[in-house]
């Protein structure tokens, strides 16, 4: 039994307080190392305003001082769409047997028919869902179909089986996004409190939201 690896995907643009709070609570539910993988060019949205570089600063600002969460740039290196798919099969490749979990949002995982080889995911990880309050999420019959027989109620099973469960994750709920993080700074106000302090150190890393 080895401690599982989890992956958080994601635009990150910018990484606000919903994503690590997140991201730590499931960390310490699966007892996993969980891993922060910036999306290069995400499939299914508009491409972020902040570069790849930035948002790679606001994020290595933002993990400072702990541990538990740490910041995988493996997309970043890849050309073309950061399919999912292709991320965990290498990841696969590298860790052998050890448990995989793909960490997903409760809307993000909503969305998981529509991403490219959707099913195939189940065959190189699990899958944990995280509760996201003030997001419209509706599952669709195909997606509860396809997880039915695998939805799981107890982390242990996560521990032992290297991939193919779904389970959702109870973290607290924090009605926080990038899209709203972005409104408030291009109307020049200052969301100190949704927002990492790590991203107050340096004043110019915020300017790709502001008005000029
Ligand atoms: N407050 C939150 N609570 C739970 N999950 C979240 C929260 N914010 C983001 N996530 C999840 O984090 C992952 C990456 O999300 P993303 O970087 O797109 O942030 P976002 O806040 O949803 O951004 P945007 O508003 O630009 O769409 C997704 O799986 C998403 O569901
Ligand atoms: O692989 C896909 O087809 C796919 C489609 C949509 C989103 N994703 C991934 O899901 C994660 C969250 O995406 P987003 O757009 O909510 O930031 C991020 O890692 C994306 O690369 C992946």
């Amino acid at each position: 039994m080895s401690r599982p690896l989890a992956i958080f995907g994601g635009t990150f643009d910018p990484i606000h307080l919903g994503h690590l709070s997140v991201a730590w609570e499931a960390s310490e539910l699966l007892d996993a190392e969980v891993r922060l993988m910036p999306a290069s060019v995400p499939p299914h949205r508009p491409s972020p305003l902040a570069n790849a570089q930035q948002r790679v600063a606001m994020l290595k600002a933002a993990l400072q001082k702990q541990s538990r969460l740490t910041l995988d740039t493996r997309e970043l290196e890849r050309s073309g769409p950061s399919y999912t798919i292709d991320t965990l099969a290498e990841l696969r490749k590298e860790e052998g047997d050890r448990p995989l979990v793909l960490l997903l949002g409760a809307d993000a995982f909503a969305g998981l028919p529509s991403w490219h080889r959707w099913r195939e995911l189940f065959d190189v990880a699990h899958i944990g869902v995280l509760s996201r309050p003030g997001v419209d999420v509706a599952w669709s019959d195909e997606l509860l179909t396809a997880i039915g027989p695998r939805l799981i109620d107890d982390a242990s099973a996560l521990r032992v089986l290297p991939t193919g469960k779904v389970m959702e994750l109870s973290v607290t709920p924090l009605e926080i996004s990038a899209t709203r993080v972005r409104e408030l700074l291009a109307e020049g106000r200052d969301p100190r409190y949704l927002l990492p302090c790590g991203l107050f150190d340096d004043p110019s890393i915020l300017a790709p939201y502001r008005k000029a």
